[in-house]
């Protein structure tokens, strides 16, 4: 229900919507046979189009009771289905005739009576605005039956409840969208989570600028599949409280109130920002906030509408009935006051009608049943509840677009942004670590082997000329002592022996000469061999000295890299302070766009949306192309190296 703020709209006369299909996957579908209301579509202009309150009347059946009870006595109501008419008897001559939306015999399917009352409301959920679908009527007389039937024993029994969300279901994609559900019963005001009991104290919040109503104490499920969903439902009407009335056994003495929340991506809706190179990693992707439709769907299954003293409540049950009767009369006591366009309307009476705040003079698209029985016995009760109905079919909303640009998810968009850029970062400058130790752990290697070969090969040449000159020396120096210990002995023996001796010492003298002929050349060879060891061993070194500047090349080279990767790394903190920065200035955007537009609500709403997108635009710009320019030299630097 709205506050005096929220009537300036809904003196307009109701209109067929000269309004834009709004289906993000196109023309909306057609919602043939529903009751007579625009169809979902509806203008995106903020000030939001009219739509009054639909209602429908249901009969229920005669039960067993009634067909032996009232078998002489005719209904107390007679239904012109295709006229849309209702006559009430008064007596068996006179009778009041009324007119509803749509008016439902005792023969009408479950299927038809969701495609005439809830199907336009989903639909119009779907494309983003708020929903209600509401059950108003005497104990017994079909509300739970309407709504909340699971039909899992017989599908063509599914309540408007499993059907709506079929319809969501099969229309939403589950990648981009989402369901959530929350399950509750209002119970002598005080508001249960039927989806944990504990929790029974649940508080509303009410947004006084947008009107919007929430409940954030309250469960929230999300919804993927239709099972979870029939799962969740079971789970809440087992937790539902029933207490036994002289009327009925099985009577709902709370109101249910069941919340689906579908926030829905529009497609095409966020645009993007490509850098030059079609990098779609980069940072500047996706600057512009994605649009998002949220739509809310209040399915309310209320407790029985009965006179306290008809239902025959004592003790607790009296107190119980009274504050049913507090919030019925409250919602009641709005819809009067809705309906004869009343400056004040009592929605802070009751929880109830500050729960509805939304669905009787706000925003939101609302169809109302109204469940009848036939009994001449109930004629008070009956008589009152198509009255209520009656009432509410001169409620006009003025139903408004919930669309919003989804801020969080940008920034959630760019922290994951920044995460991955962060990463591939690291791991580049990780890989580039690697590299370089990886090309010192080689180069050091290749010098020590080297190093060490040289050293062998050093070593292998000293033994062997060590040795070879050591084995020459001690042959020369046996050679010596031989011809010395000759030379004696021929001096001695001289005297003694005749001239014939002479010629066969001669002879000796001459081998031993040309063994030191012999011995001499040795010598040189081995001065040659010598030469050329030390000409290998002076290559070596040349090859060592030419290593050992190679390696103070590398070394250079390697610091020249490492002073490059501090200066990459400085630069990537710049880029990130840029980024945060930029950030801070989007959320303040935000901020700010939410101000303005609260505060702006009212007034010129399609200025200021297409004036905060600009300024948005125009700070993204500047700060991207600043940002772009110098993130994009720098990362093409660093791939270069
Ligand atoms: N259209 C219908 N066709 C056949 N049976 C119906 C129909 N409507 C209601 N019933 C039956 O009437 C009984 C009472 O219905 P239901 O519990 O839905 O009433 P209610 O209005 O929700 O009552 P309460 O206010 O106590 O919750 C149930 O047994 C239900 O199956």
């Amino acid at each position: 229900m709205a506050t005096s703020g929220g009537f300036n709209h809904r003196n307009g006369v109701s209109q067929r919507s000269s309004l834009k299909p709004l289906s993000s996957s196109g023309v909306r579908r057609s919602s043939t046979g529903s009751m007579g209301g625009s169809t979902a579509a509806a203008a995106k202009d903020d000030t939001g189009v009219p739509g009054r309150v639909r209602v429908a009347v249901r009969l229920r059946p005669r039960n067993q009771e009634e067909l032996i009870a009232d078998a002489d006595f005719a209904d107390c109501v007679e239904l012109q289905s295709e006229l849309k008419r209702l006559k009430l008897r008064k007596n068996n001559w006179d009778s009041d005739t009324f007119e509803f939306d749509e008016v439902l015999t005792e023969f009408a399917s479950q299927k038809r009576v969701y495609e005439v009352v809830a199907k336009p409301v989903v639909e119009s959920v779907l494309d983003g605005y708020n929903g209600t679908v509401m059950a108003y009527g005497q104990t017994g007389t079909g509300k739970t039956y309407t709504l909340g039937r699971l039909g899992e024993e017989d599908t063509a029994a599914r309540g408007i409840m499993v059907r709506a969300m079929e319809d969501i279901l099969a229309d939403i994609s589950l990648e981009t969208d989402s369901v959530s559900v929350s399950y509750l019963q209002l119970y002598m005001e005080t508001i249960q989570d039927l989806l944990d009991p504990a929790n029974d104290n649940i508080s509303i919040v009410e947004d006084p600028k947008t009107g919007d109503v929430s409940l954030p104490g309250a469960t929230i499920i999300e919804i993927r599949d239709h099972m979870s969903f029939m799962e969740l439902l079971r789970l809440g009407e087992a937790h539902r409280f029933a207490a036994n009335t002289k009327l009925n056994t099985e009577s709902s003495r709370s109101h249910a109130i069941l919340m689906v929340n579908v926030k829905r991506h529009v497609k095409g809706r966020d645009s993007t920002l490509s850098n030059e190179n079609g990098n779609n990693s980069h940072i500047s992707k996706n600057l512009k906030a994605p649009l998002v439709r949220k739509g809310k769907l209040v399915v309310v299954d209320l407790a029985g509408s009965e006179r306290i003293d008809k239902s025959g409540s004592e003790g607790h049950t009296l107190e119980e009935a009274k504050s049913i009767n507090l919030s019925l009369s409250a919602l009641g006591k709005c819809i009067n006051a809705l309906a004869e366009n009343s400056a004040h309307v009592p929605v802070r009476d009751s929880k109830l009608t500050r729960l509805l705040r939304d669905s009787f003079g706000g925003t939101a698209r609302t169809s109302l049943i109204i469940t009848i029985g036939p009994s001449p016995r109930h004629r008070g009760e009956t008589t009152s509840t198509i009255m209520f109905g009656q009432r509410a079919m001169k409620v006009e909303n003025m139903l408004k677009l919930k669309e919003e640009f989804d801020y969080k998810s940008l920034s959630r968009r760019l922290d994951i942004q920044l995460d991955k850029l962060i990463a591939e970062h690291e791991r580049q400058q990780k890989a580039f670590k690697d590299e370089i130790e990886r090309i010192t752990i080689e180069a050091q290697n290749q010098i020590s082997e080297t190093e060490r070969n040289y050293a062998d090969a050093l070593e292998k040449e000293r033994l062997k000329y060590q040795k070879d000159y050591m084995e020459s020396i001690k042959k020369l120096e046996e050679q010596l002592m031989m011809n010395q210990r000759n030379y004696g002995s021929d001096k001695i023996t001289n005297g003694q022996k005749d001239n014939s001796t002479d010629v066969t010492s001669n002879k000796e003298n001459l081998s031993a000469l040309e063994e030191v002929v012999e011995l001499k050349k040795m010598l040189q060879k081995e001065t040659l061999l010598r030469k050329n060891a030390e000409e290998e061993i002076n290559n070596l070194k040349n090859q060592l000295s030419q290593w050992k500047r190679s390696e103070a090349l590398g070394n250079s080279e390697i610091l020249k890299l490492r002073k490059m990767l501090e200066d990459e790394t400085h630069r990537k903190e710049k880029l990130e302070e840029e980024i945060a920065m930029l950030q801070s200035q989007l959320m303040q955007i935000s901020f700010e766009a939410d101000e303005t537009r609260k505060q702006l609500d009212l007034s010129e709403p399609g200025k200021i949306l297409g004036g905060l997108d600009s300024l948005m635009e125009q700070v993204r710009q500047s700060q991207l192309k600043e940002s772009g320019n110098e993130e994009k030299s720098s990362i093409a630097q660093l791939f270069e190296q």
